[in-house]
């Protein structure tokens, strides 16, 4: 396609996916490289490589690619004509990971299309495959000379970072080994999703909301990332995480990161970092006697969501039926600086919920003085700014105003900004298509720092344990479909609030 588009493309770039035959790379990946293909993002100089043990044609491997980007491609009805060409970037490389010897095939590779370039381009490795092999490739890949490039090689590491923050340590110690900091592109892909950077422009590029984002006018604010999906075959690789790893340790600790950071100098990968950081090293360390206090976690049980029957968590494939591992997590956080003490932050997640949701919440303090006869209201806190994340993208800032009548009667009424109602085109780049992009361009703002990863395992590191040492005793305990555990209503409620959810949106 020719680039119509006023834009720079990235440098020339090849890309090897470690896991090219897996889940990740068919529902995510390959689709995500497709829709910059289409939107003329990708580099004039591009190829592709799946790598897996499966047995693929080049041929039979971008059919298989064809089906799955025609199942779940946000451009699906795109097909016809552009596939074939973004195709011929497409290759497979059948080799297995754990044979060093087999390495020699990519050095092979990157020659290849040095000549067929007519240049040296960026070598990017994406290892989506399970994090067990993940220190392995990385070592077998730092012997081969092109990882010693610092100026265009590059390794993404999908999360789970780590199963505790003793392995994220010694993995972060391995990589460094190997690859210099500004190599490493540890993905959170919640950081690439519109919402989610959108926050920074709302924080940072109007002068109308920085004055009161602090505790002399924020109560409290809330986090609510609810799915209404079990874990649905994933149940080998969720017995080892539970919500807090899935989760809290990096999606929902950068939403709060976002919300809680100063504001930034410049938008620096690592200025844009440290801001975050110090956020993280800030939050307050729940002591772990202290956890019941802080934390709830939740299991769902077997149930009904939508008239259809669902299955326990603990009837899941692969899954212990006496499993102890949480589906639901809700903890209160504090951030110990001047700008948030004593203001808590509530988040909670879980599968099996009733409402697919991703909301923060910003509560702001009441008036200092209520001039209304108290009869005219009924909510003495009506200012609240609710930012959705997804399924919904939009922003509403709700305040108190008359109603038309002859009393002074008021009720709280929202102003809100719809991404779909503003920006028709509802072209929306999917948080893959970002960071794909990003990494090609060596853009490592929206990734994880060494650093950051440690300090958020620091954070949550306390309630695991907690939690370990003291198997739950009540599991399950959520029917599928409510919003989780009882005692995550109360952990709420003992402070006075309630968990803020919005209607579920009204479907045609
Ligand atoms: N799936 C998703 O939606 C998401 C996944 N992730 C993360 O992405 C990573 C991959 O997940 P997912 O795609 O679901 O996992 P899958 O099990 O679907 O894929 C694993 C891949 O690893 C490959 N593999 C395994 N062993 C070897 C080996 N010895 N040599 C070469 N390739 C090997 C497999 O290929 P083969 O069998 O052909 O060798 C397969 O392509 C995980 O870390 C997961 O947590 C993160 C967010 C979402
Ligand atoms: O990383 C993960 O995220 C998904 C939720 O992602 P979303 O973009 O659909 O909100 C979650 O289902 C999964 O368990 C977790 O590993």
């Amino acid at each position: 396609m020719s680039n119509s588009n006023n834009h720079n493309r990235p440098p020339a770039s090849v890309i090897f996916i470690f896991g090219g035959s897996g889940d990740l790379n068919q529902r995510k990946l390959i689709p995500a490289l497709y829709n910059l293909f289409l939107d003329e993002w990708l580099p004039e100089k591009f190829a592709v490589v799946g790598l897996g043990r499966t047995h693929y044609e080049d041929e039979t491997f971008r059919g298989h690619l064809y089906e799955a980007v025609q199942q779940f491609s946000r451009r699906k009805g795109e097909l016809n004509g552009h596939w074939k060409d973004f195709s011929n970037y497409v290759s497979y490389l059948q080799m297995d990971a754990e044979d060093q010897e087999s390495y020699h095939k990519i050095s092979e590779r990157v020659k290849a299309f040095e000549e067929q370039f007519g240049e040296h381009p960026n070598v990017i490795f994406y290892l989506a495959v399970a994090p067990q092999l993940v220190p392995d490739i990385a070592t077998k890949l730092g012997a081969l000379n092109i990882c010693k490039d610092t100026r265009c090689t590059r390794i993404v590491v999908e999360k789970p970072f780590g199963h505790d923050l003793k392995s994220a340590q010694e993995l972060n110690g391995l990589l460094a080994q190997i690859y210099d900091e500004d190599q490493i592109y540890r993905i959170d892909h919640y950081l690439g999703k519109e919402t989610v950077q959108n926050i920074l422009a709302l924080r940072f590029a109007n002068a109308l909301f920085e004055p009161i984002w602090n505790r002399n006018y924020i109560d409290y604010v809330q986090i609510t990332v609810a799915e209404t999906v079990g874990v649905e075959g994933r149940g080998g690789y969720y017995e080892q995480s539970g919500a807090l790893r899935d989760m809290v340790q990096n999606h929902i600790l950068q939403l709060l990161c976002m919300i809680g950071m100063e504001a930034p100098v410049s938008f620096e990968a690592n200025e844009i970092r440290n801001k975050k950081v110090d956020v993280l090293n800030a939050i307050r360390k729940i002591k772990k006697e202290e956890v019941q206090s802080y934390a709830v976690r939740g299991q769902y049980s077997e149930g009904w969501m939508q008239a259809k029957e669902v299955k326990g968590y603990r009837q899941e494939e692969k899954v212990d039926p006496h499993s102890s591992i949480e589906t639901f997590a809700a903890v209160k956080f504090y951030i110990d600086n001047w700008r948030w003490q004593d203001v808590p932050f509530y988040v909670r997640t879980g599968k099996a919920m009733h409402q697919k949701t991703s909301i923060i919440t910003i509560q702001f303090k009441r008036a200092p003085h209520y001039a209304f006869p108290p009869e005219a209201a009924d909510t003495w806190r009506p200012n609240r700014l609710t930012i959705s994340i997804q399924p919904e993208m939009d922003i509403r800032l709700r305040f108190q105003a008359k109603r038309p009548g002859q009393t002074m009667t008021l009720n709280p009424v929202d102003m809100i900004f719809s991404y779909h109602d503003a920006y028709e085109d509802g072209h929306e780049p999917e948080a893959y298509e970002t960071l794909l992009l990003d990494v090609m361009e060596g853009n490592a703002t929206q990734f994880m720092r060494a650093d950051q990863v440690d300090a958020a395992w620091k954070v949550v590191m306390p309630i695991i344990e907690a939690w370990e040492a003291r198997p739950p005793v009540d599991f399950p305990n959520y029917a599928p479909g409510s919003w989780g555990p009882e005692d995550a209503e109360a952990l709420i409620a003992r402070d006075g609030h309630n968990w803020v959810t919005l209607p579920a949106p009204h479907k045609e």
